[in-house]
């Protein structure tokens, strides 16, 4: 059995990149908030290569900074992983954000609080590339494009981009998602100025404001001309009951209007409590006299209203738009006004901004513009530039943002009872995946969650997340954060089921225990298998600590943390003496002991040692005679 039992101090991984011990200090199992977006709370593997780049430590991320040197032992990742890889760090201890929009000087102020702030507007795409790899955040509004090759241009140093304002179709959240980078928006500061935004271009709309006023500056008096449409007793549909949606129609209903909305996620409770009917696109579409656009730009909203659409609508319709351009086929509106169908429209946005000067929509003269104004309140500008500020700021010290929009939203209650069991989620999933023997490939993976809690009133996205994470990490070459765990989990065809199982303890606890079990895999230490055949280990927080206290058929309790020596004997007496003797004499230092039995006279050793012993101690426990297997494991 001994010679089987070296075997099992192999540290070959499952996957690619060695998740073998290094000889680390153990790291504190405290999480710090920035960890659960940024870093491992305690990975050897980073650790030990972070030595072999120089970077400074900086006070706002040292542990980011460790964790963001990355394996490169693994040379089939993606270009994704690749570029992580380069990952440069800053010599500055401050974090730089760069501000590539106009943004109010309340905000500002706070972003010069804590870092050191760049402002450089109307940047080129070729310029915000070449400066992005020297940013750790960058904030914009509507007017940048953040593609994926600025992702790929920042060398893995982004870590959050804010969007000053709500619509984030100008950011690549996907390729955001992959490079780890966090974004944020400011989804409310801006919601009443673009709905009096929308009511304006209604009104401005209806009794011809812009037009007339020109014909005046024209040195024109049409009074006969300009004769509008009155807005009482008239319907308007408003599309998208959302935040800004439902403002306009709150205030439509003021103006005397008749209020309908077509919205597919939006609780109808909600709208009737405005006095507004949720109905149908057809309906909506083909009994509103004024349509305004509410919804976000997506690939389900794109192109919306087209030659299709736009024929289905009461003739002489009139269009509102201070949503997106590109929710409307802009050619289709233009033969939907010159055949009638449309008589009027009102945007404050486009598919191209600013819109070619030529455009026959821009020159349209039954179509009121204005330059994407809707935010461009001075109320709303200083608003969204401290919401977003805030929220930057928060990112870069690693708070889990309330208005990310890539990674799980967890209120700062919420998130300060999961702490403990998010630095424990990850520890199951960094013990289990070394467990597997090297070779195999890892595709099923069940977490089963015991909580007395209600199922609403548990939110496992982050334990998930964090689980995803101890998992991959030591077995790729990629960054691993919140953010795009589960990206690369998919990306490794790693499919992760959750269970919850009710249990009668205490629901002043979030979680009673999380086990991890990997399924199809073989093991290298042999005792970790449960009896249906899966790696099983399973896992509570106690004193606030993580502790394992099963594994396989197993019971054990000991600390999830450092460096920890897993052993399976015949339950006989002077065993634990024999391998503490070891230890000893190697001057190896116990920290501490448990030791589980089985009905079949075998136990299970589990020893926390302060530091990796050497190759030659732990053979010598391998000879032990009686000891049947063992496995030396770093958390
Ligand atoms: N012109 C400007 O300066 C401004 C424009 N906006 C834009 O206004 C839009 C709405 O913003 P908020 O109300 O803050 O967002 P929100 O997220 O609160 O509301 C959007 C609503 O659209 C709904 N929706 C999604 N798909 C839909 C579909 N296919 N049909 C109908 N409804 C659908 C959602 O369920 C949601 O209720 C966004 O596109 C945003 O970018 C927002 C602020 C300023
Ligand atoms: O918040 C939004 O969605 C807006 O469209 C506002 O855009 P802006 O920040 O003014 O460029």
């Amino acid at each position: 059995m001994a010679s089987s039992s070296i075997k099992a101090i192999s540290t070959t991984s499952p996957f690619k990149a060695s998740s073998s011990a290094s000889s680390q200090p153990p790291s504190s199992s405290k999480p710090s908030l920035l960890s659960f977006l940024h870093t491992s709370s305690s990975n050897p593997i980073s650790l030990k290569l972070s030595h072999s780049h120089s970077h400074a430590h900086n006070s706002y991320s040292h542990s980011f900074l460790i964790t963001n040197v990355l394996k490169t032992a693994d040379s089939s990742e993606t270009s994704v992983s690749k570029s992580q890889n380069l990952k440069p760090t800053s010599s500055d201890s401050t974090p730089t954000i760069l501000v590539s929009e106009k943004l109010g000087e309340a905000g500002l102020q706070v972003l010069r609080g804590f870092g050191n702030l760049e402002c450089a507007y109307n940047l080129s795409p070729e310029e915000l590339c070449a400066k992005i790899s020297t940013c750790d955040a960058l904030i914009v509004r509507s007017g940048t494009k953040v593609t994926r090759q600025v992702f790929e241009a920042a060398k893995g140093r982004l870590k959050v981009v804010g969007r000053a304002g709500v619509g984030i179709d100008n950011v690549d959240l996907q390729a955001a998602t992959e490079f780890g980078c966090l974004v944020v928006n400011a989804p409310t500061a801006n919601t009443v100025a673009a709905a009096e935004h929308g009511i304006a271009l209604l009104t401005a709309m209806s009794r011809n404001v812009a037009q007339a006023d020109a014909s005046i500056k024209a040195g024109k008096w049409l009074r006969n001309k300009y004769v509008g449409v009155s807005l009482v007793g008239k319907t308007l549909a408003v599309m998208g009951f959302g935040k800004v949606g439902s403002e306009v129609a709150r205030r439509a209903k003021g103006l005397g209007m008749n209020v309908i909305s077509h919205d597919p996620y939006a609780p109808a409770d909600r709208a009737r409590a405005v006095g507004v009917d949720l109905v149908s696109f057809e309906q909506a579409i083909a009994t509103a006299d004024f349509i305004s656009l509410h919804m976000p730009l997506t690939p389900a909203t794109a192109k919306v209203f087209n030659d299709e659409t736009f024929a289905k609508m009461k003739r002489g319709v009139r269009i509102i738009n201070v949503a997106r351009g590109g929710v409307i086929d802009e050619d289709a509106l233009v033969r939907a006004l010159e055949s009638g169908v449309v008589a009027q429209a009102a945007l404050d946005v486009f598919t191209e901004e600013p819109p070619p000067k030529d455009s026959k929509l821009v020159q349209h003269e039954n179509v009121t513009l204005t330059p994407h104004l809707g935010a461009s309140t001075k109320e709303a500008q200083e608003g969204v530039a401290i919401e977003i500020a805030e929220a930057v700021v928060g990112a870069l010290k690693g708070e889990l943002s309330a208005t990310a929009v890539n990674a799980p939203m967890v209120p700062p209650e919420v998130l300060s009872e999961l702490s403990p069991y998010v630095v424990l989620a990850e520890k199951l999933g960094k013990l289990a995946v070394q467990l597997v023997a090297g070779g195999s490939g890892i595709t099923s993976v069940r977490v089963v969650y015991k909580s007395a809690r209600d199922p609403d009133d548990l939110d496992t996205r982050l334990l998930r997340a964090m689980i995803t994470k101890g998992i991959i990490e030591p077995i790729s070459a990629s960054f691993i954060n919140l953010v795009n765990a589960d990206f690369v989990a998919k990306q490794k065809g790693l499919r992760i089921s959750e269970e919850r199982v009710a249990v009668d303890s205490s629901p002043g606890f979030p979680v009673d225990s999380i086990q991890v079990q990997i399924y199809n895999v073989e093991s290298k230490f042999a005792s970790s298998v449960s009896e249906s055949g899966s790696i099983s280990i399973e896992g509570k927080v106690k004193y606030g600590e993580p502790h394992l206290t099963c594994l396989g058929s197993f019971g054990v309790d000991v600390s999830l943390g450092g460096n920890l020596i897993l052993c399976r004997q015949v339950d006989q007496p002077g065993m634990i003496g024999r391998v503490g003797n070891i230890l000893g004499n190697d001057n190896v230092n116990v920290s501490f002991m448990s030791v589980g039995r089985t009905v079949q006279k075998k136990a299970l050793m589990a020893i926390g040692v302060d530091e990796e012993p050497n190759k030659s101690t732990l053979e010598k426990i391998g000879k032990v005679p009686d000891i049947e297997e063992f496995v030396f494991l770093n958390l």
